[in-house]
């Protein structure tokens, strides 16, 4: 018998079905085929230049914002393919959020980095946006460090927290997904492991999908793996699987550093 649990295990957020991506006349990504699974991590690993950015940064059309980029194919979503025209690319960033590689904070208090993206959504009154707050920064494991520099600037934190206030602006709007770009790469151990233990945490109540340079990272945190070439999908499946037993050679060489 199916159970409810097995059944959650293979549910899809987003389908990603013969994507092709070009900057102007070159092509980033080739042909991409794969599943995003619902409440699960799902790693992006590759050399340098492969599409991992790129591929990303579709999953939210975080390209739009650039003239002569432009994706080809299907990313379905809730139902709909997020690839047309008439997608709503404001609500998609509101659900499918993103955190990037050098901390960004916005130049104002910790707490209007959380409050700003929240207003531009919801229309909450005081005590139910301090609510919030508190809430995004707790789940960012940040609260108990700036409870009290509420009113600093974010600017003021370290690049760790600064990290963690960018995740917690980003769960702040309440998304299905949260896209990480190489979200530790600025970061010392420490901060690095921080964020490695709370995308554990938060994966919990959300999908989530990470491009890392770091081979050990994504081992640690992932369940699933997508090892990227070219602008191509070489391999993909579960981390356990990818690591100890992959089915391709160029993967293996890949993982085991003999790659270039
Ligand atoms: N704005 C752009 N215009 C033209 N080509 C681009 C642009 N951004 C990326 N590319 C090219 O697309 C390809 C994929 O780049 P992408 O940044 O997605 O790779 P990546 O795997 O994330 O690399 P890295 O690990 O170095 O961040 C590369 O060949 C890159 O040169």
């Amino acid at each position: 018998m199916t159970t409810q649990t097995s059944v959650d295990m293979t549910k899809k957020t987003l389908e990603i079905a013969n994507l092709n991506f070009f900057y102007g006349s070159f092509q980033g990504l080739k042909n991409i085929n794969l599943d995003i699974h619902d409440k699960k991590v799902t790693a992006f690993i590759g050399p340098s230049g492969c599409g991992k950015s790129t591929l990303l940064r579709t999953f939210n059309r975080m390209y739009d914002l650039y003239p002569g980029q432009r994706a080809e194919g299907k990313i379905m979503y809730h139902g709909k393919n997020i690839l047309e025209p008439g997608q709503d690319v404001n609500m998609l960033r509101a659900k499918v959020g993103m955190v990037f590689q050098k901390p960004t904070p916005f130049p104002m208090s910790v707490y209007d980095n959380i409050a700003f993206g929240v207003r531009l959504y919801e229309n909450l009154p005081k005590g139910e946006m301090d609510e919030r707050v508190e809430w995004a920064l707790n789940k960012a494991a940040l609260w108990t460090e700036v409870k009290d520099k509420l009113n600093k600037s974010g600017l003021s934190l370290s690049g760790g927290q600064q990290q963690r206030l960018c995740i917690a602006r980003g769960v702040a709007v309440k998304p299905d997904v949260l896209l990480l770009d190489e979200p530790t790469s600025a970061l010392d151990p420490i901060s690095t492991a921080k964020i490695e233990e709370l995308i554990s945490e938060l994966k919990g109540d959300y999908t989530i999908a990470i491009v890392t340079h770091n081979m050990q990272q994504a081992a640690r945190c992932s369940d699933y793996t997508a090892y990227m070439y070219l602008g191509e999908l070489v391999e993909f499946g579960e981390t356990d699987q990818i690591f100890m037993n992959p089915n391709k050679k160029d993967t293996q060489d890949y993982i085991t550093g003999r790659f270039g």
